[in-house]
C-alpha cells in the first residue's frame, strides 16, 4: 500500500493506492459516512465495480444509494449538472456529507463540480476507475463540465477529502482507455523528469498489456508528481501547475475539433498535444529535433496519437488557434505555451507568436 498526503492545509487530504482496495474502502470511507447513506456516482461500464463497492460499505453497515449516468464526454455537460445536482438534493445531501465519485475524469470532474456548488459545498471522495483518473484527475481539486465554448470552462477548484485508488478495477478497462490514460503518465516524465521517462520507454508496452507492479509503480510516481506541484501552486496563479497542462493547448483544440467525441479521446488528445508541442518547440530552435523525435516515437511504439494525422484531425492552423483562444491560461490576451527545451525541461512560454503556432500546425501531414 501507498499513502501520498496532499499537503493544502486545512484542504490537506490522503491518496491511497492499494490493489483490491475497492473491497476494503468501507474502512477509510466509514468515518465519512457519518451513519447516513453515501451517494455513489457513477456511470454505466463501472457497475461490476459499483457492486463490489457497495457490497462492502454494507457489509460495514453503510447505506448507499446509486446515481448512474451514461459514459463518455458527453456527461459533463450542464444538462447532466442540473440533473445529478437536483438528484443529490433529492437525497437530501448535506454540506457535511461526501458524496463519491466511481468512475473516470468525466464522473470525477462532473461530480466533483457539483459538489463544490451543492450546498454552496459539500464533501466529496474519488475512487478513479480509468488509469487516467488514477494518474491524474482524481487529484488535485479541478473540477468541471464542457460548454459550447470548449473543454472545462465552467468549473470550480474543490479538493475532494480522500482519494481511493485500486489499479486492479483498470483490468476491465478498455485497451485504448488505457493507452489514452498512459498518456497523461508519460506527461510527468515530459514536464521535469527525463529519467522517468526513460523508465516509460522502457516499461511503457509492459505496463499496457496489464502488468500489474509496473502499473502500481506508475500510478504512485504519478500521484505524488501531481500532489507535490498541486501542493505548490493549488490554483494555478504561481506558474507551476500549468506544467500539468503540457500537450493540452494543442489537445483541448483537437478534442473540440472532433466535438468531445469517441474519435478522440482525452489522453489521445494530449498524447498528439504533446507531439506537437516537442515539434513546435524544435521547431522555433528551442529544443533539440532528437528530443521531440524520441517523444514521438515512444508515443507511436504504445499506439498514441503523435500528431494531427493520427489524431485523425485534418483543420487549419487557423481554426486549431481559434479554438486555443478560449483556454483558461489566456492572460491580457496572450496564450502562455507549455513548451520544452528537452526532455523533462518544459516551462511556460508567454511570448508565442500564435502566427507561428498556425504556421507550424499548417506544415504537419494531415
Ligand atoms: N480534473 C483534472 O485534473 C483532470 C485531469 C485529466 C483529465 N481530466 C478530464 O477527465 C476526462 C477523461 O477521463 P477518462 O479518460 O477517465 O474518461 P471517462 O471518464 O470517459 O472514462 C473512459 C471510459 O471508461 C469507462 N470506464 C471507467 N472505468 C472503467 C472500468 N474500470 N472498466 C471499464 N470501463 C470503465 C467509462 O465509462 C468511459 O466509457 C476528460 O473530461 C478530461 O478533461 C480532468
Ligand atoms: O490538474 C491540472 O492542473 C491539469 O492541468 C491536469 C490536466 O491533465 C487536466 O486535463 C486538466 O483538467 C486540464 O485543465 P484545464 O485547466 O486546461 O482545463
Ligand atoms: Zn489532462
Amino acid at each position: 500500500m501507498t499513502t501520498v498526503r496532499v499537503g493544502l492545509g486545512e484542504r490537506s487530504y490522503d491518496v491511497v493506492i492499494e490493489a483490491g482496495l475497492l473491497a476494503r474502502a468501507a474502512d477509510r470511507l466509514l468515518p465519512l459516512a457519518r451513519g447516513r447513506v453515501m451517494p455513489i456516482v457513477t456511470d454505466e461500464n463501472v457497475l461490476p465495480h459499483l457492486e463490489t463497492l457497495r457490497a462492502a460499505l454494507g457489509a460495514a453497515g453503510v447505506a448507499s444509494e446509486a446515481i448512474v449516468l451514461p459514459p463518455g464526454e458527453s456527461t459533463k455537460s450542464w444538462a447532466m449538472l442540473e440533473q445529478l445536482s437536483d438528484r443529490l438534493l433529492d437525497l437530501g445531501v448535506e454540506r457535511g456529507d461526501h458524496v463519491i465519485a466511481l468512475g473516470g475524469g468525466v464522473i470525477g470532474d462532473l461530480v466533483g463540480f457539483a459538489c463544490s456548488i451543492l450546498k454552496r459545498g459539500c464533501g466529496f471522495v474519488q475512487v478513479p476507475t480509468t488509469l487516467l483518473a488514477q494518474v491524474d484527475s482524481s487529484v488535485g481539486g479541478k473540477t468541471a463540465i464542457n460548454t459550447r465554448a470548449g473543454k472545462n470552462l465552467i468549473g470550480a477548484f474543490h479538493q475532494p477529502a480522500l482519494v481511493l485508488i485500486d489499479p486492479t478495477v483498470l483490468e476491465t478497462l478498455p485497451p485504448r482507455q488505457v493507452r489514452a490514460g498512459y498518456a497523461e503518465v508519460v506527461k510527468y516524465g515530459l514536464i521535469d523528469d527525463a529519467d522517468f521517462f526513460a523508465w516509460c520507454e522502457a516499461n511503457g508496452a509492459a505496463l499496457l498489456a496489464g502488468d500489474l507492479p509496473l502499473r502500481e509503480h506508475a500510478i504512485a510516481y504519478s500521484v505524488a508528481a501531481k500532489a507535490r506541484i498541486v501542493a505548490e501552486d493549488e490554483r494555478e496563479t504561481r506558474g507551476r501547475r500549468a506544467l500539468l497542462n503540457l500537450g493540452h493547448t494543442f489537445g483541448h483544440a483537437l478534442e473540440a475539433e472532433t466535438g468531445f467525441s469517441e474519435r478522440l479521446f482525452h489522453g489521445e488528445g494530449v498524447a498528439a498535444g504533446m507531439a506537437l508541442a516537442y515539434g513546435f518547440s524544435a521547431a522555433q530552435g528551442i529544443a533539440p529535433h532528437a528530443a521531440a523525435a524520441r517523444v514521438t516515437e515512444h508515443l507511436r511504439a504504445v499506439g498514441l496519437p503523435d500528431g494531427l494525422a493520427t489524431a485523425g484531425v485534418s483543420a487549419s492552423g487557423k481554426t486549431l488557434v481559434g479554438h486555443m483562444l478560449h483556454d483558461k491560461k489566456m492572460d491580457a490576451g496572450t496564450l502562455p505555451f507549455l513548451l520544452a527545451r528537452d526532455i523533462g525541461e518544459s516551462y511556460v512560454d508567454k511570448a508565442v507568436d500564435l502566427g507561428a503556432v498556425e504556421a507550424f500546425l499548417d506544415a504537419q501531414g494531415r
